[in-house]
């Protein structure tokens, strides 16, 4: 369900997520890029690379900008490396750039050791319907002069448009291209070279689930977080949660149980529901107001039992839980526990901002970024 692009740009009332037009706050410019460095150019990157037609346009469309998986049948073929500015949240500041399928290591105008130098993941897509042979060459040329740059790169293969594939050729598939360039790896003695592989596909929530652990890895807090909506849950009585960024729907952290699809999927759904409602029935007459904002909560109960409850934590992203209903009879101790959480979270970003550290810079191109992620845990928890 999408209705964002019926909805007009509001007066602001909260921040920068003062409505969901239809970029959803993500800014519609994007650049090609410049000869210079702009002052951007400082802030974390995720590379978008892979061969022509492979996918990587309408991952970024379909993930940041809203647009429905059918309308990407009519993107045009990407030309120049866009720069896309994802900075909308303070919590996920990143770019991604999206490179034309054919990127020439060779040519001499195209400076690799500058971008890779200041990259902090590098998404590779393979067309999983297609033929992949030249994928894995290119994957290989491409992860190994990006390795020699810059090793603190992490490196994410999606192993794109497996909607078109049965569920035995989606694991064969994997395990094949999984193979094949690891092999390619260990024979040019880059073992230590990491791969992670995503099985993914715009057309369900497999791709927003992939990003979600790409950014994730980006995140220094993230054991902070993590840790924080473990004793959460634990202290309420709630099955799972997930933290997630209101506007990309990409979940920045959840507790350490498992992640199952259908919980994920369910949340989405839930934010979804919540964001078009409020936009419809929640803004005043004149259109003003905001859609998300420090008010904005939600609870649902299913038919079975269990119980979706969503609530702001700050301007950018939402918690949304899943509970049995026997659960939710102590609401007043939930309330309470949120309280207490949604008061760390924020001392967690006060820490970054009085260090001046927005999350996510330190992540990339630093040596020190992994050291960075295990910095402390706010002084009062819940
Ligand atoms: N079935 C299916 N098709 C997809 C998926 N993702 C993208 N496509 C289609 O793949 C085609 C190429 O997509 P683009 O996003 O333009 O590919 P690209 O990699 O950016 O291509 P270049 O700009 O030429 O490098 C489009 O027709 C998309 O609709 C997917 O998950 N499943």
């Amino acid at each position: 369900m999408s209705i964002q692009y019926d909805v007009e740009p509001l007066a602001d009332s909260y921040g920068a997520v003062d409505s969901f037009p239809k970029d959803f706050g993500y800014g519609e410019d994007e650049d090609a890029i410049e000869d210079s460095p702009s002052p951007s150019d400082s802030k974390p990157r995720i590379l978008l690379m892979g061969l022509r037609r492979s996918g990587k346009s309408s991952i970024q469309k379909v993930v940041f900008h809203k647009m429905s998986p059918n309308e990407t049948l009519f993107l045009e073929s990407t030309n120049k490396i866009y720069k896309d500015d994802i900075s909308s949240s303070s919590f996920v500041n990143f770019q991604i750039w999206d490179f034309p399928g054919q990127v020439d290591f060779f040519d001499p105008t195209f400076d690799y050791e500058m971008i890779f130098r200041g990259t902090g993941a590098l998404i590779f897509v393979i067309d999983a319907q297609d033929d992949y042979m030249e994928a894995l060459g290119r994957l290989h040329l491409t992860v190994s002069r990006a390795y020699r740059v810059n090793p603190e790169i992490n490196f994410e293969v999606f192993i794109h448009k497996v909607d078109g594939l049965s569920d035995d050729h989606k694991i064969e598939t994997q395990r094949d291209i999984h193979q094949r360039a690891n092999d390619d790896l260990a024979d040019a003695s880059l073992e230590k070279l990491h791969l992670s592989f995503y099985l993914t596909s715009i057309y369900d929530h497999s791709i927003f689930e992939a990003f979600s652990k790409v950014v994730q890895k980006l995140i220094p807090q993230l054991p902070t977080l993590e840790n924080l909506l473990n004793i959460f849950i634990s202290n309420s009585g709630i099955e799972k949660a997930f933290l997630f960024d209101v506007v990309s729907k990409i979940y920045i952290a959840t507790d350490s149980s498992p992640v199952d699809m259908q919980s994920y999927e369910l949340c989405c759904d839930m934010i979804d529901v919540v964001i078009d409602v409020s936009c419809i029935y929640g803004l005043r007459e004149d259109g003003s107001g905001s859609a998300y904002d420090k008010e904005s909560m939600a609870i649902i109960k299913l038919n079975n039992t269990t119980v979706l409850y969503l609530k702001e934590v700050t301007k950018f992203l939402a918690l949304v839980c899943i509970l049995r209903e026997e659960s939710f009879e102590r609401k007043g101790l939930i309330d309470y526990n949120f309280h207490c959480f949604r008061k760390a979270i924020h001392e967690v970003f006060e820490v970054g901002i009085s260090a001046q550290r927005p999350l996510g810079s330190q992540a990339v191109g630093s040596p020190c970024n992994k050291a960075v992620a295990l910095n402390g845990t706010p002084r009062n928890t819940v």
